[in-house]
């Protein structure tokens, strides 16, 4: 057991989800970061067996700070492929476009880059990774991130304040990444990492799926946790309105045939559940 590990169940509590609850809303206000993620004219094929295949044809969204945009489409239509594409997917080739974070165009940026630019993905199918556990996985994640170890004592400090917050048990940092995890864990593991990289933007793809009602209010206090306190922009993939009851959208887009058919206020989601998808023709390449 590694020293991280033993020293998770220490009651050391000085990192800045504990300071965020100590400083007064207003002056947190000011702590925010204003930033935005601009997606513009977005092309991506994606490599299979039998060569490139494209799947998103022009997709335009810009997101600010403190944002959240939820993303709603029928199944094949390109969300997960948006995705994968922001994170920096090497199979997700970007063919024309561009994804500006602050003005800069990571295209060209490796998926780490990316991190380190300040996006996260919350993954709709997150990875096992044996041998790896979730202690070392997440200080490993800090590190390259900020280009320095985080001190032991405050982190896991913030580690145990993390896990807490999303009722998970401190044993779960001594487990391997994923693997036998149910699906309700892994997704509370990768909100765990939100909270604990702190992105600019996070985009969570289909991270309601598979939780049942109290996971799903757990899971969405933790987004609302890192939006309120850090100013956090959210895409939020979703198939359906029961997640957007906890976590609010300010917009909603739709998603057919890899482009943003329609865009709308929360309002939007509420139609597309009573009426569905069929009014929006798919859109040829
Ligand atoms: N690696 C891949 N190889 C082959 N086809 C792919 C690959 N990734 C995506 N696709 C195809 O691209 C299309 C869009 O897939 P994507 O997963 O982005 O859709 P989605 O809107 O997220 O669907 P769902 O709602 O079912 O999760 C689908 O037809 C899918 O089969």
């Amino acid at each position: 057991m590694s020293t991280v590990l033993t020293d998770l169940s220490c009651p050391v509590n000085t990192g800045p989800a504990a300071r965020a609850q100590l400083i007064p809303h207003s002056e947190r206000e000011e702590t925010k970061r204003m930033s935005t993620l601009e997606i513009k004219n977005l092309h991506v094929s994606v490599e299979t067996t039998d060569g490139p295949k494209s799947i998103l044809h022009g997709v335009d969204l810009t997101i600010a700070s403190g944002e959240i945009h939820a993303i709603m489409g029928p199944n094949g239509s390109g969300k997960s492929t948006l995705a994968y594409a922001v994170a920096g997917h090497p199979k997700y080739q970007i063919t024309e476009g561009e994804i500006l974070v602050d003005g800069e165009n990571v295209v060209e940026m490796s998926a780490d880059e990316r991190a380190q630019a300040g996006l996260f993905l919350a993954m709709q199918y997150p990875v096992e990774v044996p041998g790896v556990s979730v202690s070392n996985f997440l200080r490993t994640a800090k590190t390259a991130l900020t280009g320095e170890a985080p001190p032991l004592r405050q982190w896991v400090g913030d580690v145990k304040t993390a896990m807490d917050k999303l009722r998970m048990d401190p044993d779960f940092a001594q487990r391997d990444v994923n693997h036998g995890f149910s699906g309700g864990e892994k997704k509370r593991h990768e909100i765990l990492q939100m909270e604990l990289l702190q992105p600019k933007f996070a985009v969570l793809d289909e991270t309601d799926s598979g939780l049942d009602v109290d996971a799903l209010r757990v899971v969405s206090d933790g987004v609302n946790r890192v939006h309120q306190d850090t100013g956090l922009g959210v895409v939020l993939i979703t198939h359906y309105t029961r997640i957007l009851n906890y976590i609010k959208p300010d917009h909603v887009h739709v998603f057919i045939g890899g482009r943003v058919a329609e865009s709308g206020g929360p309002e939007l989601a509420a139609t597309l559940e009573a009426e569905g998808y069929d009014k929006y023709a798919p859109v040829s390449a």
